[in-house]
């Protein structure tokens, strides 16, 4: 089997995509965000108390005939902006793009906190990390790609997601329309649970590509690109009027300067970031000054290869064994 759906961005500068899928029997419709750097599926419900409900889709259980409790279990999940949520569990049908996997583990949120509240157009997460970071207790439960994965007709997910557009992901095939040349692979190290890799290195604009591992994360649920502090600030040195704002929290420059190119590498390959990627918002609605798509790593802990970078490329995420992670051109 395959399976193909949208992802849509929820704004007008991609600060995250959603993707409809469809939960129960009837079909109820959600729009998630499909997010390779977390493990759960959690969904707005009719659990959840509506003072925390502001627009989105709920999933209601008791309006499924194929929806059952999974007795005693619960689940709580903190995301790296501190937000988070906590609640139960059910199993019920679920598709993603006519990909269904029967009985899924669907965490009913019964708590969110408020910047998921604020967030009106979307209605929960599906983690396709690793089936290990799953926080559902007294047993974990798999990710829909680990469910699906027996019925799939290559154990493999790819990400388009695009720059002020709606992108895809595909489950089970790899749509040679959507990349040019050949995709380059490069291993994946599975502990703790994230798409973790390297990069082979990195290019500021037309400058010289320098040779250096740089080991991250691949995660579509995050909205930037976080470097090691000495790539940033020799990125941003080429910038007019850039600096590190405490007061932002990143770097920030005039919305009128230019912006070099990002180039990173996998293996032999290269993959350039246009500027305007990295151009990535006003601080403000009416403000000049503008916050940049590349920020420090530096008090992340780890190097976050987020959307800023994942959508000047062909993402496949391949589950084989050992999984391993591919970039193609487009
Ligand atoms: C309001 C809101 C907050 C966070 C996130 C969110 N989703 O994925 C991630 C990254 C960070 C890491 O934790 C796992 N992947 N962050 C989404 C939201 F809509």
């Amino acid at each position: 089997d395959t399976g193909s759906a949208a992802a849509v961005p929820i704004n007008e500068v991609d600060i995250a995509y959603v993707t409809p899928v469809t939960v129960g029997t009837p079909p109820q419709t959600l729009m998630l965000d499909l997010d390779t750097g977390s493990s759960d599926l959690w969904v707005f419900s009719s659990l959840t108390p509506s003072s925390q409900v502001r627009g989105q889709e709920i999933y209601s259980p008791a309006k499924s005939s194929t929806s059952k409790l999974l007795s005693g279990h619960t689940w709580s999940i903190r995301y790296g902006d501190g937000s988070g949520s906590r609640g139960t569990v059910y199993t019920d049908n679920f598709t993603i793009g006519g990909l269904e996997v029967e009985s899924q583990a669907v965490q009913t949120a019964q708590e969110v906190s408020s910047s998921f509240t604020q967030e009106q157009s979307l209605d929960g997460l599906v983690g396709l990390g690793f089936s290990t970071l799953n926080t559902v207790r007294p047993s974990s439960q798999l990710t829909f790609f680990d469910n699906a994965r027996p019925k799939l007709d290559e154990e493999v997910f790819t990400a388009d997601l695009k720059y002020h557009a709606t992108g895809s992901y595909d489950f089970g095939f790899i749509d040679r329309a959507k990349y040019t040349g050949n995709i380059t692979y490069t291993p994946v190290q599975q502990s703790p649970g994230y798409w973790t890799h390297s990069l082979s290195g990195y290019a500021v604009g037309s400058g010289a590509f320098q040779s250096t591992q740089i080991q991250g994360i691949s995660d579509t649920g995050t909205t930037l690109l976080y470097l090691p502090t000495a790539i940033v600030t020799a990125y941003y040195r080429q910038v007019q009027g850039a600096q590190n704002s405490q007061y932002y929290g990143g770097y920030v420059f005039p919305c009128s300067s230019t912006l070099p190119t990002f180039t990173f590498g996998i293996e032999g390959a290269r993959f350039t970031i246009p500027a305007s990627y990295i151009n990535y918002t006003r601080i403000s609605p009416t403000s000049s000054t503008c916050y940049g798509g590349l920020q420090s790593s530096s008090g992340l802990g780890i190097n976050i290869f987020g959307d800023v970078a994942l959508k000047a490329a062909f993402v496949v995420f391949s589950g084989t064994n050992p999984p391993r992670i591919g970039f193609g051109t487009k």
